[in-house]
This record gives C-alpha cells, sequence and structure tokens, in this order.
C-alpha cells in the first residue's frame, strides 16, 4: 500500500529534486492578467488564449456566473471580471456562455455589485471611473511610520497589492480606449454608462460579494480620504508617486521581478508600462510573466503563487523519511535535499529597512529562492526536512546555514508567543476593521497563526534535539502557550492556510506533541474527541472551505483522503494511534487508493483569507502515504505515546 504511494510520489519529482504543480484554484487571477495585458496593449498569445478559454468556460457555474474560486458560488467580482476577460481574447457578446453570464450579473447591477478589486480592475479598464472607487491616495506612503495604520504595516502581501493600487489611482490610470471598450461599457451595465451615479456606486456591493462587511470605521476614513483627494496637492502627489514608485522598484528588484503574488506582479508591470514605456522594467516584468502560468488538464490559469514547490518538497520529504522505506527512496531523497539547499534564501532584501522589509537570510520560501519573500512555516518544514534528511547522509545544507535558518525563525516570534507567515505583527489588530477588500477576510495584519506556529515550534524542537546546546527553550515554550490559549472549546484549532478545522487541529496537535505535551494532557483529549466525533460512519473524515467560511465544521458529501489524512496524523499525535477510529479511518484510506497507488482527486484543501480555495497539487500524494505509514504501521510509531515524558522528550510518533 505505501510502497505504492512512494512509487508514485518518487515518479511525480521534478529533475531538480521537487515537486511541482498545479497551484489554482483561484478565478480571479487569470482574469487580472487578461486585463493587464490589455492596459499594456497586448493579449495572451494564441496558444494560452486558447487554454484560458478552456479554463474560464469550463470553470463557469450552472447559473452563468464564476466563483471566487472553482468549487464557489458566483460572485459579482469574478464574474464581471472573467466576462470582460473572454471578451478582451475576442469572444463575442452573443456567445451563449456570455449570454448566460449577463443574465446572472446585470440584475445584481453589473460592475457596481462587485468587490471593491474588481471595480479598481475595471477602473483601470476604463470600463469603471474613478469617482466609483474608494480613495486608495499614494501619499498614505508618505505619513510617519510610527503611525499605527501606516501602509507598511498592512500583511506583505496587502501592501503589495496597495501599493501599485495607489500609484495606479494616484494617476487615474486608464487604458487607451478601443471600440470593443466601449461596446464593453454598454453591455455591462443594467443602464446607460452616462446615468450611472459614481458616488453612490462607491458603496454598492452585491449580498454575493459582501463577505467583510463595510464597517463604520472604514466609511469614516473613506469619508477623510474622499474629502483629502478633492484638495490633494499636486506637489505631494507627485512625491507620493515616486515614493511609491521607488518600493514597487525595491519589491521588483528583490524578487527578480516575480513579485510576491500574481495580482502585484501585474500591476507593478502595468505601472511600469505607464512610467516608462517599453523601459527595462516592462521587458523584466514580461520576461517572468510565464512563471505564473499553469498548463493543466483543465486549460490554462494563472496560478496562485510561482509555485508551491518548497512546501511541497519539505512535506514530501517528511513523508517518505516517516514512511520507513527511506533507503528504497534513498534517491528521490537525496534530489530533494538537493532541492532544498538550493533555494534557501541568502541574503537579505538590499535595503531591507528603507523598504519596510524583514531581513531574510537564512529563511526559505514558499516557492523558490529567487521569489525572495520568505515565510516562518516553510522555513521550519524546510528546516524539519533537512534535520530528516542528516542522519540519512542527504542533507546538503551546511551547519551555519541551518543555524541561520534557526535565527530567521527566532526573529520573526511575536509577542504573544506565537508565529505569523513573512513577517512580525506589525499592526495592531482593530486595522482589520479597515479591509475594504468586501470578499476576503483576515488580509490587513500578519497575525500570529497555529500553523505557523505549530510548525516553528516543531522546527525548534528538532534544532534542539540535534543541537542540544541550542537556546531555544523559551520560543518553544511560548509557542505551546500559544498554542494552547488558541485552543477552541469544542478541542479543536481553526486552520487559516488548509481546510479547517482538521487542518489547523494537526497542526496544533503535531506542535503539542514535538514539545512532549503528554497524552493525557486536557488539551490533547479534547482535541482526540473533537476529532473522533467528527468521523463518518465510513471511517473517514471530510471537510469542505465552507468550514472556513462558515467558521464551523462542514462536511462534504464524501470522505477526503488528505482529510482523512489529517485527522489520523493527529490521532496518532494525541496518542489514539491504537484506537478505534484510527483503525477505521485507516481502512477506509486503505480501500480508497486506486491500483496505480493514487487516490481519487477531491474538493480543493487548501484556502486563504478565509475564502478562497486553492489547489495544492501534491497533498493527494503526501498527506495519505504519511498518514498510513504512521497510523497503518504500529511497529513504525515507536515506544506507547503514553511512555513519553515532558517537552522536550523525543515523542513516538517522529520519524528517523
Ligand atoms: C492578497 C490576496 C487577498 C490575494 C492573493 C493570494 C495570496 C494572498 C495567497 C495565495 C497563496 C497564499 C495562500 C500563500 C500560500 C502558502 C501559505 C502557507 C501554506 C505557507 C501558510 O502556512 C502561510 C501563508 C501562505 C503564504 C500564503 C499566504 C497567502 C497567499 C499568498
Amino acid at each position: 500500500m505505501s510502497s505504492r504511494a512512494r512509487d508514485v510520489l518518487a515518479r511525480t519529482q521534478e529533475a531538480d529534486g521537487s515537486w511541482k504543480g498545479d497551484y489554482g484554484g483561484p478565478l480571479f487571477l487569470s482574469p487580472v492578467y487578461v486585463a493587464g495585458l490589455y492596459v499594456m496593449g497586448r493579449i495572451p498569445d494564441a496558444r494560452t488564449r486558447d487554454g484560458m478559454l478552456v479554463h474560464l468556460r469550463g470553470h463557469q457555474n450552472e447559473d452563468g456566473g464564476w466563483g471566487l474560486d472553482v468549487e464557489s458560488p458566483s460572485l459579482v467580482f469574478t464574474t464581471v471580471l472573467n466576462y470582460v476577460a473572454l471578451r478582451l481574447m475576442g469572444v463575442g457578446a452573443d456567445d451563449p456562455g456570455l449570454v448566460r453570464a449577463r443574465e446572472w450579473f446585470l440584475p445584481r447591477g453589473g460592475p457596481l455589485g462587485s468587490g471593491s478589486w474588481g471595480k479598481f480592475v475595471l477602473a483601470l479598464l476604463g470600463l469603471y471611473e474613478y469617482d466609483g472607487l474608494d480613495p486608495a491616495p499614494p501619499e498614505l506612503w508618505l505619513l510617519p511610520r510610527a503611525l499605527p495604520f501606516h501602509p507598511s504595516r498592512l500583511w506583505c502581501h496587502c501592501r503589495m497589492v496597495y501599493l501599485p493600487m495607489g500609484w495606479l489611482f494616484g494617476r487615474r490610470a486608464r487604458a487607451v480606449e478601443t471600440p470593443l471598450l466601449a461596446e464593453l461599457r454598454r453591455e455591462l451595465y443594467p443602464q446607460p454608462y452616462a446615468d450611472v451615479d459614481w458616488k453612490r456606486a462607491r458603496s454598492r456591493v452585491a449580498a454575493s460579494d459582501a463577505y467583510t462587511p463595510r464597517s463604520a470605521w472604514l466609511r469614516a476614513v473613506n469619508r477623510v480620504l474622499g474629502f483629502y483627494e478633492r484638495i490633494h496637492s499636486k506637489r505631494l502627489r507627485a512625491r507620493a508617486l515616486d515614493e511609491s514608485l521607488a518600493l514597487i522598484r525595491a519589491e521588483d528588484e528583490a524578487t527578480h521581478y516575480i513579485c510576491i503574488g500574481p495580482i502585484n506582479k501585474v500591476l507593478n508591470t502595468v505601472v511600469w508600462h505607464l512610467a516608462r514605456p517599453d523601459g527595462p522594467e516592462v521587458r523584466a516584468h514580461l520576461e517572468r510573466l510565464p512563471d505564473y502560468l499553469q498548463h493543466s488538464p483543465d486549460g490554462i490559469k494563472v496560478n496562485g503563487y510561482n509555485s508551491s514547490q518548497l512546501w511541497d518538497t519539505a512535506f514530501a520529504v517528511q513523508a517518505l523519511v516517516a514512511s520507513g522505506q527511506a533507503e528504497e527512496a534513498r534517491d528521490t531523497l537525496a534530489r530533494a535535499g538537493r532541492f532544498l539547499e538550493a533555494e534557501q534564501v541568502l541574503e537579505d532584501p538590499p535595503h531591507a529597512a528603507r523598504f519596510y522589509r524583514h531581513p531574510s537570510r537564512g529563511g526559505w520560501p514558499f516557492s523558490t529562492r529567487a521569489h525572495g519573500w520568505p515565510i516562518s512555516d516553510c522555513t521550519a518544514e524546510a528546516l524539519k526536512a533537512c534535520l530528516l534528511l542528516e542522519p540519512l547522509g542527504l542533507n546538503h545544507v551546511p551547519r551555519e546555514r541551518l543555524a541561520q535558518a534557526v535565527e530567521f525563525i527566532l526573529s520573526l516570534r511575536n509577542r504573544d508567543g506565537g508565529w505569523a507567515t513573512y513577517e512580525r505583527q506589525r499592526g495592531p489588530r482593530w486595522l482589520e476593521r479597515l479591509n475594504p477588500s468586501d470578499v476576503f477576510a483576515g488580509i490587513m495584519v500578519d497575525t500570529s497563526y497555529v500553523e505557523c506556529t505549530s510548525a516553528c515550534v516543531q522546527a525548534l524542537v528538532a534544532w534542539r534535539r540535534a543541537r542540544p546546546e541550542a537556546s531555544v527553550g523559551e520560543a518553544i515554550a511560548r509557542g505551546v502557550d500559544f498554542l494552547r490559549r488558541t485552543q477552541r472549546p469544542d478541542g479543536s484549532w481553526e486552520g487559516s492556510w488548509g481546510v479547517c478545522f482538521s487542518y489547523g487541529t494537526w497542526f496544533a496537535v503535531s506542535g503539542l506533541a514535538a514539545a512532549g505535551t503528554r497524552t493525557q494532557d486536557p488539551a490533547l483529549r479534547r482535541a482526540a474527541a473533537f476529532l473522533k466525533a467528527q468521523q463518518r460512519e465510513d471511517g473517514s473524515w471530510s471537510e469542505t472551505v465552507r468550514s472556513c467560511r462558515e467558521r464551523r465544521w462542514v462536511d462534504g458529501p464524501t470522505g477526503h483522503a488528505v482529510t482523512t489524512s489529517w485527522a489520523l496524523l493527529s490521532l496518532v499525535a494525541t496518542g489514539d494511534a491504537d484506537s478505534e477510529a484510527t483503525r477505521r479511518g485507516v481502512a477506509w484510506l486503505r480501500a480508497r487508493q486506486g491500483a496505480d497507488g493514487r487516490w481519487p482527486q477531491e474538493p480543493l484543501a487548501g484556502v486563504f483569507n478565509r475564502t478562497c480555495a486553492i489547489h495544492y497539487d501534491a497533498y493527494l500524494r503526501i498527506f495519505p502515504l504519511w498518514a498510513l505509514s504512521l497510523a497503518g504501521a504500529p511497529e513504525r510509531r515507536g515506544l506507547p505515546r503514553s511512555a513519553i515524558g515532558n517537552e522536550g522528550v523525543e515523542p513516538c510518533w517522529s520519524m528517523r
């Protein structure tokens, strides 16, 4: 069983030692890409266009709209943007799919009902007026850095999207008019374009798009900014645009023009197209645009990142080592070890403090070194993987660089004892009330997450085991404390980057167990009871992205191999490996495996900002193997879990 799963994993490894696959799912990325190209007077090449058409047509919902992701109900934001993208790629307005789309979005106000990012992209295309946008003045970057709402305090993904948006807003950037754009202005709105009340349009959002309601605070801020916009000084605006451009340049250079994500990648490219048409920056950007394109059986799409390679590779190593077949997988592990070595970030971003960057030396990113933005938990999982490879003689990362990774992790500790994603928490939690996105939650502040905290705790425990002289005890203890504090009364933990309570709980109990928490500990007992209560009749577990949106466990219609694996790995960590629940879960997982060693495709297991699902291509090859290795093979677990003592003692389920 697990040897077939191991072979599948080995066979799907890339030549560079990584696992690389589809990181699609969101349906707002491709249309932003197409729109950005159009603003620059370009369209995708014929092959990309055809692939994108397949993808977008294939994911139109029954009702005629498009969801935030390939599984979500329709939103105006994504429906209007995908409609426009199809039109810009040559599909006629009389196309039956587009007729159905109009029937869906026109009664909802067309662009007027869209979440704010959709309105912004349409404004760039000249399909919406800037007067209908809430202001995003670039002058905010000139405010004193110490202010709690200075943009540098925003979560890096959010600030990197609003940075070029501010520049484009400040310039009222708009595509050159074409006959097609004039047609679109007639198609998109239920009323004549000239009759739209743009001031009123600012605050209008269709119910489908209003996940995060606009708070009274946000409305007040928008009024103040609106007033400023009317009286702003041209000189100050010019300074603010210069400052924004300097920050954009710093982001581009630090990421080798990949950028932190696909949205700021496109927006930064458009900025340079307007700031220095045909300049070297535009060329450098265009060269790296394909990094985001994914060719998959369901067409061509824009990935959510420039890949999830590092993350998947770190997990694949851990699963293979846990399988007890490290010798059989030696070549695979050796290649993976070399990939981990090659992708560690070895330098800080140039002038890090000037450009509001946290030092990055020693960290690992989610994708590749060139991306340049290391993350706490990616560093932790990569470090864990390297330390597992060490006794096998397959770790290629020198000692001092492993120590730098630990330094990087320690440098990211938050005051609450936990870890956030890319940076220490910079802004107060109340900034979240100013979230203007409508469709996402939790985008404003990088706060501590259970996943990041657990991964860092586990890595520090592994580090101390390998280097007993390391002084990381306090960080571990405070991390454990954070994990304990964030357990919900029902015994679960809410995940933020995977679906959802099964994911969060797996991380939390793994962190607690790694730190030596006894199996009788009430936190672990409550977690086990929670998971057992969610198990289905057939022995599986199933959880859908609605769990994240509704913040309560929501089952899917059938069991999921990935959810079941997280639940089983959790039960091993809580000391329930020999329970009836584990036995039934293992039986279900085994029965579900195909003759080819794979598990059938299932709903998306990744998520971000509580609303948008995202596909982790390798999870179905990694987690069932890992879970069967630990939960399905008692001899792999070593000592009975109850024999484990307190913090710092090697937990029985960690494999050498
Ligand atoms: C700015 C917005 C709202 C949209 C753009 C999408 C990005 C925010 C997200 C797309 C990929 C994410 C989810 C990215 C992926 C890896 C995770 C993680 C698994 C390492 C996690 O543990 C920590 C957070 C992640 C970095 C992620 C953040 C959000 C995305 C970039």
